[in-house]
């Protein structure tokens, strides 16, 4: 049997398949490529890539966490329809995910909770229980959990775009884990990426990006590609940096010196605000672009008992978002580390 039909039951390609098996199991089923590596199909939208030889390094490539974030989704895809077609050769041991096929179908963020805050364990929590989400997460937690083994270079690409437009339009974010420092390749990969700003994160989160640092000891990063689109819409030219560098590692070729003047811009996160309730006040307008810098003593929230204002230097907003649950992350407020 050919390897797309045995991988994708009938359906042209990887995408096809997870989204006509969205919220249904798929059974494990592996095909052979003619080099000897392998292409296991673990469940809907998990593949591991199982090269013919390979080092003890693990890959995790994500996308597709939030539905409505196609591009990647669609640079994955690509990607793999290449490696079916005998294009290039698997050299990396690597997990590949969709994350959520219900909400790709919906064409949503998410179906009934966004995902990316139920990673590390929150989806075992109320309210969340229950949810196609909260069983997606879990689910996702085991196969990552399972693939890393005890592997201790595990790197994690979680790939998104932003809800609106940025006047940086591709930046990563760094999950927080204490003492930890940014690996000189991993900046390379970056910009490789062409990602030429990076966002240390101020404290652990529920994203899948901290669950795979925190949880598995993953060099992880989420990464913010460009503006969400639907699927087709995209100007898949402007995701060419990402698919390059992402082929080019799965190859396990050498990487490229990064020419000497090319270095991330690091921000560094100055206040987290959070929708504190009834009260709450959002004084950032809906269509602001990422990175829109405001103004020392400018009023950012307030819900009657405190007040936000930005401090003695300009702070940038990144992920704007008032309709978010009590608790949950409106935005964050971001300065260029010294
Ligand atoms: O554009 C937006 O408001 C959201 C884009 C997005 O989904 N971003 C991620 C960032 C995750 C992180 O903080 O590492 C998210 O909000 O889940
Ligand atoms: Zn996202």
């Amino acid at each position: 049997m050919s390897v797309r039909k045995t991988l994708f039951d009938g359906e042209p390609d990887w995408l096809a398949h997870t989204l006509s098996r969205a919220g249904q199991a798929s059974a494990p089923v592996t095909a052979a490529l003619p080099d000897g590596a392998e292409i296991r199909r673990l469940d809907t939208g998990i593949l591991e890539l199982v090269p013919a030889s390979a080092d003890d390094r693990r890959l995790i490539i994500s996308a597709g966490i939030h539905g409505n974030e196609t591009a990647p989704i669609e640079v994955l895809n690509g990607l793999l329809n290449e490696l079916v077609d005998g294009r290039w050769q698997i050299a990396r041991r690597t997990l590949l995910i969709l994350g959520n096929p219900l909400s790709m179908v919906a064409g949503d963020r998410f179906v009934d909770h966004n995902m990316n805050r139920l990673f590390s364990g929150a989806h075992a929590k109320a309210p969340y229980t229950g949810s196609p989400e909260a069983a997606r997460a879990a689910q996702l937690e085991q196969a990552c959990r399972e693939f890393v083994g005890d592997a201790d270079r595990v790197s994690h690409y979680d790939l998104h775009t932003a809800i609106r437009p940025s006047l940086r339009e591709k930046f990563a974010l760094y999950p927080f884990v204490e003492g930890r420092k940014v690996p000189q390749d991993q900046c390379n990969f970056l910009l490789e990426a062409e990602v030429h700003t990076l966002l240390l994160q101020h404290k652990a989160g529920t994203t899948f990006s901290s669950f795979s640092s925190s949880h598995l000891g993953a060099e992880s990063f989420t990464i913010e590609l460009g503006k969400v689109r639907p699927f087709g819409q995209n100007d898949l030219l402007r995701f060419k940096g990402i698919e390059n560098a992402l082929r080019r590692v799965f190859r396990d070729e050498p990487a490229p010196t990064p020419p000497d003047a090319d270095e991330l811009t690091v921000f560094e996160v100055v206040h987290e605000i959070l929708n504190t309730g009834d009260d709450f006040q959002f004084h950032v307008p809906d269509d602001i672009a990422n990175f829109t810098p405001y103004q020392p003593g400018t009023v950012i929230w307030e819900d009657g008992a405190t007040q936000y204002r930005v401090g003695d230097v300009p702070e940038a907003i990144i992920f704007p978002n008032r309709n978010v649950p009590v608790g949950q992350r409106v935005g964050l407020l971001v300065r260029e580390k010294a």
